[in-house]
């Protein structure tokens, strides 16, 4: 028999997890799975639950919470031998991944997608020691979205991060930074460095548009030095989804990075702080395979 595990965070999104776990139980069984339903108590916990999944073989997992519990369970599956197909079903306040998919953002909805037999392989990017799905970002903002607090994310959704960001903006200088990409370097001074696996960041489902999330390389944008006026106009290139086509944005792909700075720099990595520089990146093509209708 086909054996599924259900991983629920109970403290995820409003609290209403464990509300979904008999409709997702139901379906799974009409699938003929026998299903295995663990709850997370603290950081980490996805983690071990996949990575036992994956050693017991089991044929599916499913990550019933926010990124921050879809992230962790990814993470225990990356570098397994037996890695089973992912069933999402968000419940955060952004759901980044999700929105890459077109997986519906209502649990509800969501829920159906585990009824198709239809998926997709789907890129991871590694990222020093761990894994990310999404984005990893290099600079003050990078680090200013990652003190956004779940009160905040609660109280204004993905807004929360434009805010926060926006603080940052007014205060902040460009700082040197060198990025070996594959076989090419960029050098200069940047205020924001972005790569990414995925055209959604922060809810914000516009600012990496050509982000395939099976293309095999990470979307890499360099926004250089510039004036507050310039920044504005960035902004609004964020927000129409022609970031690369600025003038003071440098874009290219990669399918390896290896990025330095002389300065003591933060990072961001799918919405959570990540280490300080230097850090090393690389793609993972088509790695884990994703239920999707
Ligand atoms: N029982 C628990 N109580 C509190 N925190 C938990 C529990 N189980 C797991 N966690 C931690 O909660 C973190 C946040 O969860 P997650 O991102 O899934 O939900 P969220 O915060 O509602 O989503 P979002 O970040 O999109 O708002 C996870 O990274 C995990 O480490």
């Amino acid at each position: 028999m086909k054996q599924a595990m259900i991983i629920v965070n109970p403290s995820s999104g409003k609290e209403e997890a464990v509300d979904y776990v008999e409709q997702i139980e139901e379906i799974l069984e009409a699938k003929e799975y026998k299903v295995n339903t663990v709850q997370t108590e603290k950081e980490l916990d996805a983690t071990q639950y996949c990575s036992d999944a994956c050693k017991d073989e089991y044929d599916l997992v499913v990550s019933l919470g926010g990124d921050g519990t879809l992230n962790e369970t990814i993470n225990g599956m990356v570098d397994q031998k037996h890695r089973p197909k992912l069933g999402i079903v968000p419940l955060g306040t952004v759901n980044d991944f999700a929105r890459a998919l077109n997986i519906s953002l209502d649990p509800k909805e969501a829920i159906e997608t585990l009824k198709s037999d239809l998926t997709k392989k789907v890129d991871i990017g590694s990222f020093n020691e761990r894994y990310f799905v999404n984005i990893v970002a290099v600079g003050s903002i990078a680090e200013a979205t990652s003190e956004v607090s779940p009160e905040q994310k609660t109280k204004f959704g993905p807004l929360a991060y434009l805010m926060e960001g926006a603080k940052t903006l007014a205060s902040t200088n460009a700082y040197p930074l060198r990025i070996e990409y594959d076989d090419k370097v960029w050098e200069g001074e940047s205020f924001l460095f972005l790569a990414a696996l995925t055209k959604s960041t922060a809810g914000f489902e516009k600012l990496s548009p050509e982000a395939k999330v099976n293309d095999g390389v990470l979307h890499c944008y360099v926004v250089k030095n510039v004036n507050m006026i310039r920044m504005a106009s960035i902004v609004t290139s964020v927000l129409r989804g022609t970031l690369k086509e600025d003038k003071d944005v440098e874009y290219f792909k990669a399918k390896k990075l290896h990025v330095t700075s002389s300065e003591k720099l933060h990072t961001n990595v799918d919405g959570e702080e990540g280490d300080l520089l230097p850090v090393t990146m690389e793609v993972k093509p088509q790695h884990i395979e994703v239920i999707i209708d």
